[in-house]
């Protein structure tokens, strides 16, 4: 088999984050695939934040140590029909489940079916014919059927990093038959666990593909054979627990903490999406202040919640959903020296993060459907392993197959997340140290060396067994 280090890596993703670049997006896509490339080096490829009246702008390349980001400036209607249209206004929702919030619309599916025949020609203008192709997530599902068609032939797969809906879910959605259908036109598909596999399997089964199942991961679908496996996305250990240690030292951080006077502090970090449960886990907070009187005066909980997707009504509404429960339990507990929710609504820089994570008695991470969720891992990562924090983890977060060790919660029952809370407050330390030695054991089998290493293999691998004898 081809060493993967000898060919060029092309990482093709909606969102390119630069990490000179002020304001890169907090977004576990963005981090997970800067960690693997700045590893192994390579292409990115994808939208450079900034729209354009004319057509799709050409690539311009920029090279930052050993990674090339090639970016181009995508047309406002085609990115408001390709973005917030079909991508996270169809397949956002039915991907965690959330059928309630689809609001489809034929242009958009048009306008996304074209940004991905675009994309498709200005990714051709840099392809080298040894390049492996690695596509990233619901964006850009038909892009390998583009490119096919166009007549590329290097490998090309696609990792998911949503979860994948079973197929009574997804065939609500206005053409998933075309996308089911362009998913096949990929060497190798990638999910983050095995239920999200599984259902992904419950799809091609229907009539529609009607795929066989061979060994080894391998599908045959009209046309051809893919693989499709799990490969759950990781974190550089060592680096979290690096920026943590040395983030503590800093100046915003150590303020931070001596705000606290004392008292534990519950961090939460998530974009502001209707997936991360905002306002259920504030209910979840408040049934804890009501549920253990104790805590009151002794606990404070940030909620750090930056916006995204300002272009989605929903995305707008939420926001005013969260001032105004948080303003509400605040003024019903606060005190005049003590306020029991900080909600800041804004990103801030991960070094302070791990930092904030590390000085976090409790990190809670409930959303109703997450693909994974790295904040998760982040946070252990961030512990020190001498008195570490707990997590409180939604058994809905992918996340959540391999953390088990965490404090388990059902998001949607606040009293059992409350309790989770407050079994995670009063945990003694030799429980807390050996549940972290046991997630940080996961953490380093599974690390974001192994997303990568796992991923190109299986593409390769499938490109041995397609050559013709
Ligand atoms: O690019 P945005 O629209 O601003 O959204 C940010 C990213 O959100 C999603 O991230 C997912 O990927 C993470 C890493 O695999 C995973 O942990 C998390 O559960 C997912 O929600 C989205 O899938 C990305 O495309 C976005 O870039
Ligand atoms: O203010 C923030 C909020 C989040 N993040 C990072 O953004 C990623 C969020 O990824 P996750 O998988 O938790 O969720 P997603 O937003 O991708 O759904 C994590 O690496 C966070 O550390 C950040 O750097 N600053």
């Amino acid at each position: 088999m081809t060493d993967a280090s000898d060919q060029r890596l092309v990482i093709v993703s909606n969102r390119v984050a630069r990490p000179k670049k002020k304001g890169a997006a907090a977004g576990g896509l963005a981090v997970g695939v800067l960690a693997a490339l700045q590893e192994h080096g390579g292409v990115w490829f994808g939208w450079n934040g900034k729209l354009t009246d004319g057509e799709a702008t050409d690539p311009e390349v920029i090279t930052e140590e050993n990674i090339d980001y090639a970016t181009i400036a995508l047309n406002e209607v085609d990115y408001e029909q390709y973005y917030n249209g079909y991508s996270n206004r169809v397949l956002w929702p039915v991907c965690h489940y959330m059928l309630d919030f689809i609001q489809y619309d034929a242009a958009d599916f048009e306008g996304y079916r074209r940004v991905n025949a675009v994309f498709a020609r200005k990714l051709m203008s840099i392809l080298r014919p040894d390049d492996i192709i690695w596509v990233h997530d619901y964006h850009l599902i038909p892009l390998a059927s583009e490119l096919r068609a166009a007549g590329v032939t290097n490998p090309i797969g696609f990792f998911l990093h949503v979860p994948f809906p079973s197929y009574e879910a997804f065939r609500a959605v206005p053409g998933h038959e075309y996308l089911l259908r362009a998913m096949c036109a990929y060497d190798v598909l990638g999910f983050h666990t095995a239920g999200d596999l599984a259902a992904f399997e419950t799809c091609v089964r229907e009539p529609i593909i009607g795929a066989d199942f061979l060994d080894d991961h391998v599908i045959r679908v009209p046309g051809g054979q893919l693989i499709a496996d799990v490969f759950p996305i990781g974190i550089d250990v060592a680096q979290i627990t690096d920026l943590a240690a040395a983030a503590t030292g800093t100046e915003e951080v150590k303020k931070m903490f001596r705000s606290l006077e004392g008292r534990d502090l519950i961090i939460g970090v998530d974009r502001l999406d209707y997936s991360k449960a905002l306002k259920q886990r504030l209910l979840s907070y408040e049934r804890l202040l009501e549920r253990y009187p104790d805590t009151r005066s002794h606990v404070t909980m940030m909620q750090i919640a930056p916006p995204t997707r300002t272009g989605v009504r929903t995305y707008d509404e939420i926001r005013s959903q969260l001032e105004r429960t948080s303003g509400r339990i605040n003024g019903r507990f606060a005190e005049s020296d003590w306020v029991p929710i900080r909600y800041l609504n804004k990103g801030i820089s991960r070094d302070q993060l791990m930092g904030f994570f590390r000085h976090a008695k409790v990190g809670l991470v409930t959303p109703v459907r997450d693909g994974m969720n790295l904040v998760a891992k982040e946070y252990v990562a961030a512990q020190d392993p001498a008195d570490p924090g707990m997590l409180v983890l939604s058994s809905l977060a992918g996340a959540a197959r391999e953390l088990k060790s965490a404090v388990i919660v059902n998001p949607y029952d606040r009293d059992d997340v409350a309790d989770g809370i407050a079994t995670a407050l009063a945990m003694p330390l030799e429980e807390r140290k050996q549940r972290h030695a046991d997630m940080i054991d996961v953490l380093r089998r599974n690390d974001i060396t192994r997303w990568r290493t796992r991923f190109v293999e299986a593409l390769l691998r499938k490109r041995e067994f397609s050559k013709p004898a």
